[in-house]
Formats: C-alpha cells, structure tokens, sequence
C-alpha cells in the first residue's frame, strides 16, 4: 500500500536540525514516506530516534526558531506544507488534525468541554447541517454529542458541563479524538495516543482508532513504543533509528520478516514468558555528532566495513517492504533474534 495509491502525504529528503548549545542536532535525515488514505501507519524506535520531530514537522509545530528544515519536501493533500501560505495553514487543524499523549496538556484547563468541543464546531468544523426546526447552535451540538457517541462516550450531555480535570484519562483521550475527528479531517497524527493510559484502556483507545480510520477513511499516522499496539493496528509500521529511517515493512511481516538488525533488535527486546529481555546494547547515535555512513553500525553485530563509510540505500520488495541495511537478513530467514 502506500506507494502505489496516490499518496495523502507524501514526506521525501527530509533533513531537520536544531541549533543547540553544543552546535546543530541532526535530528531528521533523508526521511522519505507515504501515508495512503485511510491507511494507518505506525512510526517506532527508541527514544530520541525522531518520531516526535517529524510529527511536528508535518504539523508545522516545530519550535522556533531552534528547527531549521535544511531540506525535503512534504505534501499533504497536494499542499507543500513546508511553504507556508494560507493554503498549507487552512490544511492544518482540518484536513490533518492531532492526538496528543496527554490530553490534559491540550485542553484549556479553564473551560468546560462542551464549550471546547463548540470552538471546534464552530471554526474547525465544515458547518452542521440545520434540522427543519433546528438553528445553527443545535445543530453544532447535536454533531457534538453524536461524535462523542462515536468515540464511545454514550449519553455524553452531562459531561459537556464537565471541566478536563473532572474526566477520567480515558474519557479525556476520548475527547480528544472526538476534537480530531470533528473537522472530518483526511489524517490524524497521534503521537503516543494511548501511553498516559492504563493497559484495558489503551486496548480500548487502540480499537477505536482503527474503527474510525475503516469507517471514515481517516489516514492515521501515529508515533509509539509500544510494538505490540503498533503491530495491532497499524497496515505498515516504519523503524526509525537516529533520524533516519531503518526499515518500513507492512504489518504482516513485522514480527515474522523483518530484515533490519536494528528491527529485529528492538523485537528481540520485547519481554516473553520464560526469556530475559535482551536490551540492545549501546548508546543510540547522538544527532549532535551522528556516526559515518550506517548511524547504527556502532551497536550493530553485522557491522562490516561499508557500513562504516556508506549510508546503505534502500531496497524495496514487492510488498513495499524496505530495508536500508548493507547485510540485511535474507527474506526467507526466522524472524525476532539477531
Ligand atoms: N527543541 C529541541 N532542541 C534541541 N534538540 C531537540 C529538541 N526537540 C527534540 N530534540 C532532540 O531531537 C531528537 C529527537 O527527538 P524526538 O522527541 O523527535 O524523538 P522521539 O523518537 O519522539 O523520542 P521519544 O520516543 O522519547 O518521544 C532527540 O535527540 C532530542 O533530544
């Protein structure tokens, strides 16, 4: 997928620094992907690895005036999101919308939700359609409560009366996609949508995400730690390492085909019943002083020669899976142990 279809958002060559104390941070280098309509694409890698920036890139919410973008391109519905304009603004907050990790950061502490979820209404949201006896104020609040029953928050009247600090995590995780989806936005990027929340929650949140993305067509692009809910809900999965991307595999071959070391890697690192976890050992590349061609040859076991010089380029299979390693494992070969 992804490739092949005429693609929502399409990121390429995308290099990101920031200016810090100690000189300019690599963060972002050559990143190239698409997002599909109505696909669901989860960004993985250890902590530091660029998830975060690059969300925010596309979001046009990176600090200023530490990032610069030195260069890339990305396009969103057709927009050049990097050149700014009206067009690109006009895209933001409504054709791509955000979930943020912790919802209480996002909403205004000092006013009820209902009054919140109007706001969107009123200046994010395409216009509600007016019943026969209705007037614009009802039909905005009645487009509220059935999205707030869509998100799973039934009979949610009294909770529009609510303060954010008066909801439960998950409720306030439910508004927030309600926040998101009222604009009918073509994309969501959630970054680490469900790690403020208790394990049945984020089962519950996670479902949820799909649902929409299957039923509305949204595109869902969603950054997290967690390979277990990546491999759950996602069609790809990208691996990025130091700001550059690793290895992008469809969900089907995640767990059983990956070819990275560093993916297999990260997989070996899960905890399982009656093994030890092994961590990868090393420090990840610091972006202020990135190692020479592969940034994960310092901490990588196949590690040869040209790994030391040459960035390896990107190979791609059939089935869109990619791999930017120079000893990548065979196709056919066991998955998860380096
Ligand atoms: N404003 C900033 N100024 C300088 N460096 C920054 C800034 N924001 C992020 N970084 C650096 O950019 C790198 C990538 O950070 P980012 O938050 O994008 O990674 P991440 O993969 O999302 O990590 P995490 O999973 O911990 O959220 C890190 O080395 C981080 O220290």
């Amino acid at each position: 997928m992804g490739e092949r279809m005429t693609a929502l958002l399409e990121i390429r060559d995308l290099c990101l620094a920031f200016r810090t104390d100690k000189g300019p941070a690599q963060v972002l280098d050559g990143v190239d992907l698409t997002v599909a309509p109505g696909e669901i694409v989860g960004l993985v890698g250890e902590s530091g690895s660029g998830k975060t920036s690059l969300a925010r890139a596309i979001l046009g919410a990176l600090p200023v005036p530490q990032a610069e973008i030195a260069s890339g391109r990305i396009r969103l519905d057709g927009v050049d999101m990097l050149r700014g304009g009206k067009a690109a603004e006009s895209l933001r907050g409504r054709v791509v919308t955000f979930v943020p990790q912790d919802p209480l950061d996002s909403f205004n502490p000092l006013f009820r939700v209902g009054t919140q979820l109007a706001d969107i209404m009123r200046y994010r949201a395409p216009p509600a359609k007016e019943g026969r006896f209705g007037n614009a104020r009802h039909a905005r609040e009645t487009a509220i409560l059935e999205m707030l029953d869509a998100v799973q928050l039934p009979q949610s009247r009294a909770l529009l009366d609510r303060y954010p600090h008066q909801l439960s995590g998950g409720q306030r995780q439910r508004v927030m996609l309600a926040m998101a989806l009222l604009p009918q936005p073509r994309m969501i990027i959630a970054d680490e949508p469900t790690a403020a929340l208790d394990v049945t929650v984020q089962v519950q949140i996670l479902g949820l995400l799909r649902r929409i993305a299957a039923e509305r067509g949204v595109a869902i692009l969603f950054t997290t730690h967690d390979l277990g809910a990546a491999w759950e809900i996602c069609d790809r999965i990208i691996v990025m390492y130091a700001g550059q991307i690793a290895e992008i595999l469809p969900r089907t071959a995640f767990f059983a085909k990956s070819r990275h070391p560093y993916t297999r890697m990260l997989l070996a690192s899960l905890p399982e019943p009656g093994r030890e976890a092994i961590g990868i050992s090393g420090e990840s590349a610091s972006p202020l002083s990135p190692p020479p061609g592969c940034r994960f040859h310092p901490r990588c076991p196949m590690a040869s020669d040209i790994c030391r010089k040459a960035r390896p380029l990107p190979s791609r299979s059939e089935d869109g899976h990619l791999v930017a390693c120079h000893h990548p494992w065979a196709a056919a070969s066991s998955p998860a142990h380096v």
